[in-house]
């Protein structure tokens, strides 16, 4: 690997001039990856300097991406009549597919996920309970019939089709538009009304964006083929031949910096997948996984993943088929017609809606009077309310599962103990607030605590997240640190919205980084107290209620080593992921694949040209070893999954992922940054939630380690690593009683309103 000169991301391009130092004609000088249009042929984009690298000046703008560009070429004409009846076609296709997938309930034996499946697992950890959804995703299958249907009629082009186009049309679906505030002083709890003149942009139920137009083989929806146009190999097949079980603890991250990433991604990433008719989960294989379900009992969402009769795992199981059901489509905001964006079912920004919901609700269910969270008192420590809801596996007696904004907090016990963390931190913020603001209401202590705690989470992952992730030069260039004092990045222009890339590919590395076992330490005794196989924590949280169980986790996830990123993933989320009783579980690598293709993204090598890195032409351009796997499933370099691909590369300099992933997800928490009006860094000129000078400067000595300092049950854990995120035995960073001044504290009396 080391030897390839494609592996290590440096750039290739000779350029024949040197760099612009300003662009011309109102060109800004961007990242690649930020200004699609440079791929093609045909697009002038000059080289510039950026921040001691290399950009392109852009004249399609920033922010973001293929939309801006398909909106400057969306000149097609189309005919009226031609719209008009493509809708009437459309809406009859809709109540046929809806009527015949109704139908399918008349088999639930067979088209339903039976509860003891290791599919149910897999379908808890996707479920939307936000009944706005269903409503939405028909509207989004109807426009995209139309489009679909506009095609067929070739009065639209192929390559306008693959642009999307935006023009008003007669008899779409248009959802609700909100109406908007610009001087409202809280965030809206979905995320409507962010920036006032595109008030959806970000919200919860809105569809995920694109770097690069999408791969669909029809140019709408239908999945990615091969470059032949043969199918693709099947992701259970990839998955088998390239992700291999395999220990490489990283030397430096530790087990937190894992938990907290997947704490962030549930913040940001929810796809809302589709369900049968009467809410259940749909089941796309039968006999238990021992057959492929027939075509005619296929819901038209399924995706069934084919195992080969040989597969090394799931062969002797006799196991033929992986349920995997495809992810909804949401409707533009302006009505329009195109090829299909994903739903996503959480706000797009960081603003903690997994903690909080994304409906009012959602909210009042979760919140207790003197602007509190609600929380279930166990013998005095406090954790998250217990739910009712299904939404664990164990129906045992006694067995605990606990409530949260998204319902997938007890998906496993590590990312529960951060939702304790955080339901805490919003209490004992609720109630320094209050005494220090006598005269405030019960409403203004809890959007106030809200305002602060969103805070706080943002410049944790500005601040201590992303910079050991992405390393200093990738941070420099998309000038993601904090500064001191205001930031003045804020651009109405910018889509903060999630790309499909980031979402289904780019932010799993964090699949990769899973370890196989969570080690709980017994401090007392200078050991191990136990060490637990990662599947038997998911969806199984009742061991929160021990009593000494959530100091030691904490314990245990700073000194337990993280996986590296790399091509490996452990076979607790590779072979029995949510096994329940049954001997084997899904391949989440697998479903990571085809969700991939599920959104349209493109083969990896469109990546990494978007970044400016040279293509793959020939397998053998890769090392020995990964060339063998990639050559035994797939046909052509150009058919990599993105998924794969960016596991494959070796990491940048400073930080843990190749140049693929770390520019995918660089230029989304830029766009978090630019395109977040309420971003805590934001001053009183564009963020009507902005904090004072001082205020901020007490918000930026917050740490990870000074949260879970001030929220543990002090039990056991009375020490922590000044750097949560990595591991407690690197030189410098060993724990430091909770009270050292190295893990610093906010002056909460700097909150008090004068
Ligand atoms: C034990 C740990 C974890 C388990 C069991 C787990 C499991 C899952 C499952 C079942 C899905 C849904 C897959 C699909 O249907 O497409 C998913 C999605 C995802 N995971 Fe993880 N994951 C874990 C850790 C992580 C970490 C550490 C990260 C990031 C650092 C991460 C990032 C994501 C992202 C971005 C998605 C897509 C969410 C969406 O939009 O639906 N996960 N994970
Ligand atoms: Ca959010």
């Amino acid at each position: 690997h080391k030897n390839s000169p494609l592996t290590h991301g440096q750039e290739h391009t000779h350029y024949k001039e040197p760099p612009c130092a300003i662009c011309p004609r109102h060109g800004r000088c961007v990242p690649k990856v930020q200004c699609p249009a440079h791929v093609r042929a045909s697009s002038y984009n000059p080289a510039c300097h950026l921040n001691g690298a290399v950009g392109v000046c852009c004249f399609t703008g920033s922010g973001h991406a293929a939309e801006n560009e398909r909106k400057a070429r969306a000149a097609t004409l189309i005919s009226a009549e031609d719209v008009k009846s493509s809708h009437s076609q459309s809406r009859q296709k809709l109540s046929q597919w809806i009527t015949l997938a109704a139908k399918l309930l008349e088999h639930s034996m067979h088209t339903i996920v039976n509860t003891t499946s290791p599919s149910y697992g897999h379908h808890l950890s996707v479920v939307t309970h936000d009944e706005r959804a269903a409503t939405l995703g028909r509207g989004g299958l109807l426009n995209l019939f139309t489009a679909q249907e506009l095609k067929a009629r070739q009065a639209i082009s192929e390559d306008d089709l693959a642009l999307g186009f935006t023009e008003h049309t007669d008899g779409p679906f248009c959802p609700p538009q909100p109406s908007c505030s610009a001087l409202n002083r809280y965030r809206s709890i979905g995320g409507e009304c962010n920036n006032p003149s595109s008030s959806t942009w970000g919200a919860v139920l809105t569809g995920f964006e694109r770097l690069l137009p999408p791969n669909y083989s029809d140019g709408t929806w239908a999945m990615r083929t091969a470059k032949s146009g043969a199918p693709l190999p099947s992701a259970r097949t990839v998955s088998s031949a390239l992700l291999l079980d395999g220990s490489h603890p990283s030397s430096t991250h530790n087990m937190m910096f894992m938990q907290f990433g997947q704490f962030i991604a549930h913040d940001i990433s929810a796809g809302v997948i589709f369900n049968a008719e009467n809410g259940s989960a749909i089941s796309c294989c039968m006999n238990n996984g021992e057959d492929i379900l027939p075509p005619e009992l296929q819901h038209f969402a399924c995706a069934p993943i084919e195992v080969a009769t040989d597969d090394p795992f799931y062969g002797q199981f006799k196991q033929k088929c992986i349920n995997f059901v495809r992810t909804q489509i949401a409707p533009a905001s302006d009505c329009s017609a195109g090829y299909a964006k994903q739903m996503n079912g959480a706000s797009h920004y960081p603003d903690l809606s997994h903690l909080y919901g994304s409906s009012e609700e959602k909210l009042s269910s979760l919140r207790a009077p003197g602007g509190l969270l609600r929380t279930f008192s166990d013998y005095g420590r406090e954790l998250p309310p217990l739910t009712e809801r299904k939404e664990c596996l164990a129906v045992k007696e006694g067995a605990a599962c606990f409530e949260s904004g998204d319902n997938h907090g007890n998906q496993i016990i590590s990312l529960t103990v951060l939702h304790t963390i955080f339901t805490r931190e919003h209490n004992r913020l609720a109630k320094a607030l209050s005494g220090l603001n006598p005269g405030w209401d019960e409403d203004t202590v809890f959007w106030e605590t809200r305002r602060l705690l969103q805070a706080q989470f943002q410049h944790i992952i500005y601040n201590e997240w992303l910079p050991l992730l992405l390393g200093p030069q990738i941070m420099k260039t998309f000038e993601l640190s904090p500064s001191a004092g205001y930031s003045s990045a804020y651009d109405p222009h910018t889509n903060p919205s999630l790309s499909a890339e980031f979402s289904a590919a780019a932010m799993r590395f964090g699949h990769s980084v899973v370890s196989g076992r969570i080690v709980i330490p017994s401090p007392q005794m200078g050991g191990i107290y136990e060490t637990i196989s990662i599947p038997e924590l998911m969806f199984h949280p009742t061991r929160m209620r021990l009593r000494h169980f959530l100091d030691r986790v904490l314990i245990g996830l700073s000194s337990q080593p993280m996986q590296t990123v790399d091509p490996f993933v452990t076979e607790g989320l590779s072979r029995y992921m949510f096994h329940g009783g049954n001997p084997y579980g899904v391949d989440l690598a697998a479903i990571n694949i085809q969700r991939g293709r599920d959104h349209g993204l493109n083969s990896y090598n469109q990546y990494r040209k978007l970044i400016g890195l040279d293509m793959y032409t020939d397998f053998q351009q890769f090392a020995p070893n990964a060339a063998r796997r990639l050559v035994s499933v797939y046909e052509d370099p150009e058919d990599i999954d993105l998924w794969v691909g960016g596991l494959l590369e070796e990491p940048i300099e400073g930080g843990i992922l190749g140049p693929t992933f770390a520019n995918i997800i660089a230029d989304q928490f830029a766009r978090h940054k630019k395109g977040d009006r309420f971003f805590y860094e934001h001053g009183p000129d564009v963020n009507p939630g902005a904090f004072t000078p001082i205020q901020l400067e007490e918000i930026k000595k917050v740490t990870l380690a000074r949260l879970i300092c001030d929220n543990r049950d002090g039990i056991e854990l009375v020490s922590m690593p000044p750097a949560a995120c990595l591991r407690d035995d690197l030189p410098g960073n060993e724990p430091v009683p909770c009270d050292s001044p190295r893990i610093p504290a906010m002056d909460l009396s700097k909150f008090r309103e004068s």
